[in-house]
């Protein structure tokens, strides 16, 4: 497991002469103060933690090496890695600073985002008016398109996975059962994505087993990886249309795994939004609108995405 990025701090000591000297060492363990635990995973716990040197807070993702070993979740744990550094460069997105390992564990250090999960919010105020789902609806769909465009299919996109920063923007999180295509520009759809892609050194073995043995979160999940097993970049999109479909509802469409279509919207719901939520939660991923087609429909009239996006001042929740 190779340490990514290298966070240097410095360090004073006397040396046998009783001269001062400075060293500069890797950051570890010792130059954080670890505080109140933010999340409990199967095999991970993430720490709210402050740098003693620079007082800068994190959040800090722990794994125990023994337990990932015996549970053999290696693999996992360098997906997740290799998925943070690929996605280095959007706000949407929780960026991994460094990672750093003790004897026992590995550590992530991550953004913290101190507002919490989108879900949380929306539970306090119900439901969101159009103006705020739009504009949460906006920024999970901008860190979507840089995902794919980097090749990665998050598999597991849902309210809680949504965090927010200090200025309430979205920051899309949990990349530990994240897809990554070898070829970015990979098709967007199942079919083309399921077929058996005998470039030279695909790393078909990665692909097979973890498709196998991951399925999403019931009431977010597609059909086809439910059907197939095989996620595609239109997963994430049926996730988003069920996301922007809570947002304005209050609760998710679906109880638990999808048999087949059956959901109703509430009374009011806004027509723009029923219709967008329609081409969205299509059983076949080939029919389901493309983030393109998302972005021009009604429901997103005059949002601005990209860096303009990340420049608006969050809307007061209502
Ligand atoms: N699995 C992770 O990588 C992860 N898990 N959490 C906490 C989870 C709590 C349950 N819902 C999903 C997130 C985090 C991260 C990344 C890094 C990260 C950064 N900031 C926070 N902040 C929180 C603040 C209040 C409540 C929950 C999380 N949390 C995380």
């Amino acid at each position: 497991w190779k340490d990514r990025g290298a966070a240097v701090s410095t360090r004073r000591e006397i040396d046998a002469n009783g001269k001062t000297i400075v060293k500069t060492v890797k950051k570890g363990v010792r130059d954080f103060s670890f505080g109140r635990t933010l999340g409990e995973g199967s095999y991970s716990t993430v720490y709210l933690a402050t740098d003693r040197q620079t007082l800068k807070e994190y959040a800090i993702k722990v794994l125990e090496k023994r337990h990932i070993i015996k549970e053999k979740k290696i693999k996992y744990v360098n997906i997740e890695k290799d998925t943070l550094n690929r996605l280095t460069e959007h706000p949407g997105i929780v960026r991994l600073y460094y990672t750093f390992q003790d004897e026992n564990s590995l550590y992530y250090v991550l953004d913290l985002c101190n507002s919490g999960e989108l879900l949380g919010v929306l539970k306090k105020t119900g439901t969101f008016d159009v103006e705020c789902a739009r504009f949460f609806g906006a920024q999970i769909l901008d860190s979507i398109e840089y995902m794919h465009s980097r090749g990665v299919i998050h598999r597991d996109l849902k309210p809680e996975n949504v965090l927010l920063d200090d200025s309430m923007h979205v920051k899309i999180t949990d990349f530990g059962t994240a897809r990554l295509l070898t070829d970015p520009r990979a098709p967007q759809t199942p079919s083309a994505a399921a077929r058996p892609d005998d470039r030279p050194g695909r790393d078909k073995a990665q692909d097979d087993t973890r498709a196998e043995s991951f399925v999403g979160t019931a009431e977010y999940v597609s059909p086809e990886l439910l059907r197939n097993k095989n996620a595609c970049k239109a997963s994430d999109l049926w996730a988003f249309g069920c996301i922007v479909y809570q947002l304005l509802a209050g609760r998710p469409p679906f109880k638990g795994k999808i048999v087949e279509l059956d959901y109703t919207f509430p009374p009011g719901f806004p027509p723009a939004a029923q219709d967008l939520v329609e081409r969205l939660l299509v059983l076949d991923p080939e029919r389901r609108l493309t983030i393109e087609h998302i972005k021009n429909h009604e429901f997103f009239d005059g949002q601005t995405f990209g860096k303009q996006l990340w420049r608006m001042k969050a809307p007061r929740l209502r």
